[in-house]
């Protein structure tokens, strides 16, 4: 049930999501966010109808493989369903490429083109990879600061060796170092799929090196760090290519491309040894880029990447805190006394709703209006902070390495190809998955959030020696 309930019980039916919420829905992720982030990255999506008790039915049936954390999770109940293509595989290659005109071809969104046996296997990576850039005078990004609260909570043993600004930094070195800090503890911020099956995650993490060696196939074993230098860099290249589509909003961010020495063997030796003992110690910032105008966005990251891409949209929500929470309450209150209707808030709303509006940095001479626009802001920037990246990645075939074309046909688009350190080719794909809106009450939950992180942060480090200047929300 979406927690905005309290707001907009009248238009709820016995608790039932209605067909235009379920639409909202789509239009947020296929609209809203594929203008934003580029509709390449944003795989097509479809509704279809389903009955009550077939939601029931999956519900029951999902149930046992859901983690004790989340077994308080439901499925919504809904008529309606969206129906995601299967991102763990490359898009579908068109249906006129492989069946005459007069036939009639049937396409099902929910059997997506599985490879046969004679292809090579579809490997892809889920990154989740969280906030990329410091809030406005902070030390510790909020997934470092998380990490306190949840082995607090008993959610994680062990603090992740992971921090989302190395990753989103755009320096080789520190993505390199993000990239296998997750191969060490994944949590839920890395996954890897083996023709649609999960063969990596933090509940299989065994797997790591047995699966490497099938993507891979190196024989030098002499090199036990291999496999891992081949999996880092491949995933660094794709998070980092150039995804040209033509259809992305200009947010009007600048952002430098930075060329650096790819690395040596002591680079390496250095970044497989490295491991986090201290982390209270702060966040290392990107290298600030400096713009004319608007919010700078941290980072050497190439501009049309999907690591770019997604932290533009993040940095919606870097916002003055205390601003947003006199912002929240306003609108709460306008909502109960009904002097604003709580439509204001719906992404389909003819006004509020378009991307223009939304990343005017106009101020309006409506205070309301202005509260709505840094809400809504906040709210499409905290989807794209929970989200996740997923990279399909094929092998092409070794008689199609001498092939110099750098792309390669599926759909109705062109596949970029990479290459791995020896030089064999992949098709490769990335979509983002989990762009569901977040409801309004979110603010509020980050609010106590925040605070329960600091808190939590403080109790784990209070005996340390080390600057602790984390600054707590104001207002909370
Ligand atoms: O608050 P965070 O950063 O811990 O994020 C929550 C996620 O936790 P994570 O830290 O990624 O393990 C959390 O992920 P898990 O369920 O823990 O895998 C949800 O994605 C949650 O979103 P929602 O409430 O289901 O819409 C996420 O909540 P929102 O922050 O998106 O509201
Ligand atoms: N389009 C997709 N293709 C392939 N896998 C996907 C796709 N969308 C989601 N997933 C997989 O499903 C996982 C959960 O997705 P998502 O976060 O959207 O579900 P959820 O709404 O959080 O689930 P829950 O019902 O537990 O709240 C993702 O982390 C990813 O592994």
């Amino acid at each position: 049930m979406d927690s905005d309930n309290q707001f907009v019980a009248q238009e709820v039916n016995g608790g039932i999501r209605t067909i235009a919420e379920t639409l909202e829905r789509l239009i947020f992720s296929q609209k809203i966010l594929g203008s934003l982030l580029g509709a390449g990255l944003v795989r097509p999506c479809h509704v279809f109808h389903v009955d009550l008790d077939e939601i029931e039915e999956v519900d029951h049936l999902v149930d046992v493989f859901r983690p004790a954390h989340r077994k308080h999770k439901r499925l919504a109940p809904v008529c309606h369903v969206i129906v995601c293509p299967d991102c763990t595989l490359l898009p579908r290659p068109p249906p006129l490429l492989t069946q005459s005109a007069e036939q009639s071809v049937t396409v099902s969104p929910t059997s997506p083109s599985k490879p046969t046996t004679q292809q090579p296997p579809v490997f892809c990576v889920e990154l989740k990879p969280k906030q990329g850039f410091l809030s406005m005078g902070h030390q510790h990004c909020p997934f470092c600061l998380n990490q306190f609260l949840k082995r607090k909570h008993g959610k994680i043993q062990l603090l992740s060796q992971y921090c989302p600004l190395d990753l989103f930094s755009g320096s080789r070195m520190r993505m390199l170092k993000a990239i296998i800090a997750l191969t060490r503890t994944p949590q839920n911020n890395l996954r890897i799929f083996q023709d649609g099956n999960l063969v990596f995650a933090e509940e299989c993490q065994s797997n790591l090196m047995a699966v490497l060696q099938q993507w891979f196939q190196v024989d030098d074993t002499s090199d036990r760090t291999l496999l891992l230098k081949h999996f880092c860099t491949l995933v660094m290249d794709a998070l980092t290519m150039e995804i040209c589509d033509g259809t992305d909003a200009s947010l009007d961010q600048t952002v430098d491309d930075v060329k650096e020495a790819k690395e040596s063997q002591e680079d390496w030796n250095r970044l497989i040894k490295e491991e986090r003992s201290d982390h209270s110690l702060p966040c290392l910032p990107p290298q600030a880029r400096i713009r004319k105008t608007g919010p700078t966005i941290a980072t050497s990251l190439p501009s049309r990447s999907v690591l770019c891409r997604l932290l533009r949209v993040q940095s919606l929500g870097d916002v003055d805190f205390g601003r947003l929470y006199d912002a929240y309450d306003a609108l709460v209150c306008r909502f109960r006394d009904g002097s604003v209707p709580y439509e204001t808030m719906r992404w389909t709303h003819p006004h509020t709703g378009t991307v223009d509006w939304l990343l005017s940095q106009e101020k309006t001479t409506n205070q309301t209006m202005d509260d709505v626009r840094l809400v809504q802001r906040y709210r499409i920037s905290s989807t794209t902070r929970d989200c996740s990246i997923m990279i399909a990645f094929q092998r092409l075939a070794n008689d199609s390495v001498k092939d110099t074309t750098e792309f390669s046909f599926a759909g109705s688009e062109h596949l970029p190809i990479l290459r791995d350190l020896s030089g064999q080719r992949y098709k490769c794909h990335a979509s983002v998955v989990d762009l569901d809106p977040k409801p309004v009450t979110c603010v509020e939950k980050h609010r106590r959030r925040n605070q329960a992180m600091n808190e939590a942060f403080w109790l784990s480090n209070s005996s340390s020696s080390h600057s602790l200047t984390n600054r707590l929300p104001p207002k909370v």
